[in-house]
């Protein structure tokens, strides 16, 4: 593999064709169990929806540091807000990544009395005073959540339960979209600095849309870590650890980074799509040979998410 990952075209599935949910179940089913990473076309995101995301973006790492401070994470709290350049290490061992982000989490309707929780993943957002921001950061996250929900649909069939599996275990879902920022790679540089150091994702799902500079790598399974060019139009998407755990192991989450490019900036947005706080992740039947036990034991989504994330700032 020289970066070149599966790639799946859901056009099938975007237009509910016969046949088409297993057909693409089987496909992800490969890639999921292969490699963990894999391209989606024929997505049904808009074009449009995307570039107006990118845009909102822009805009944003464009403000001045202290209208970007002002909307600091842990202001916001909940995992909600700004993290700015050298506050997080994707892989601890290494200096801090270098980039910017601002995340933007699932948000229950005012009123609803799980709108915040104490355990920190139940928030508010905090948005930015740019005009036409907030409506197309909404669409995106709308646009993705449902291709999120729609490609489990797929992976529930394949490892063996019934489509509706993941339904009701997304319907209020810890899921965070980050817009990132990569500066260019400077002259002078901490050794063994990257953009995003290699990690695993923590959730069920990953989409990633990049812009069309490069620099995300993936480890083969080998090892060799190699280069996967951008797909303009198309979503990379990876299995997180959570999802890997449903599966009792039989998808791989597979480790991944970013390396800032020689005099260029880069843009990307992940949004990373982990079930609701109180699901139950606990291997799938299909997953567990007859006689065997499962190989993890049972944790809610939110344990799981927590532990993973303090890992990640300087935490347990
Ligand atoms: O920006 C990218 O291309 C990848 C980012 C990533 O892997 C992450 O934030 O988990
Ligand atoms: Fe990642």
């Amino acid at each position: 593999m020289d970066g070149s990952l599966p790639v799946i075209d859901l056009s099938d599935l975007t237009a509910a064709a016969p046949g088409a949910l297993e057909r693409v179940a089987a496909a992800i089913g490969r890639a999921a169990r292969e490699v963990g990473f894999f391209w989606v076309t024929g997505h049904g995101v808009s074009p449009a929806v995307s570039a107006a995301a990118f845009a909102a973006s822009e805009a944003f790492f464009a403000l001045p540091r202290a209208q970007k401070a002002a909307l600091a994470i842990d202001r916001v709290g909940a995992n909600r807000g700004y993290v700015g350049e050298g506050a997080e290490s994707l892989d601890p061992s290494r200096p801090p990544d270098l980039k910017e982000a601002f995340n933007i989490g699932f948000d229950l309707p005012e009123g609803d009395p799980e709108r915040f929780d104490a355990a920190g993943q139940r928030g508010v957002n905090a948005w930015p005073e740019l005009a036409g921001f907030r409506p197309a950061v909404e669409a995106y996250f709308a646009a993705v959540l449902a291709l999120g929900r729609r490609l489990h649909r797929a992976i529930a069939l394949d490892l063996g339960a019934d489509p509706e599996f993941f339904a009701d275990k997304l319907d209020r879902p810890m899921a965070t979209l980050r817009l990132l920022h990569y500066p260019p790679r400077p002259a002078a540089m901490a050794p063994g600095r990257l953009g995003a150091g290699a990690h695993t994702d923590y959730g069920n799902l990953t989409l990633l849309a990049t812009d069309a500079v490069g620099g995300l790598e993936v480890r083969r399974r080998d090892g060799v870590w190699v280069a996967a060019p951008p797909m303009p139009g198309a979503f990379v998407v990876n299995i997180g650890d959570c999802l890997m755990r449903w599966s009792n192991d039989v998808y791989v989450s597979t480790p991944h980074r970013v390396v800032n490019p020689e005099g260029r900036e880069r843009w990307s947005i992940a949004f990373f799509l982990d079930p609701n706080p109180e699901a139950v992740v606990t291997a799938l039947p299909g997953c567990v040979a007859p006689g065997e036990a499962p190989r993890h034991p049972p944790i809610t989504a939110a344990a799981h998410l927590a532990a993973r994330l303090a890992a990640t700032y300087g935490g347990a």
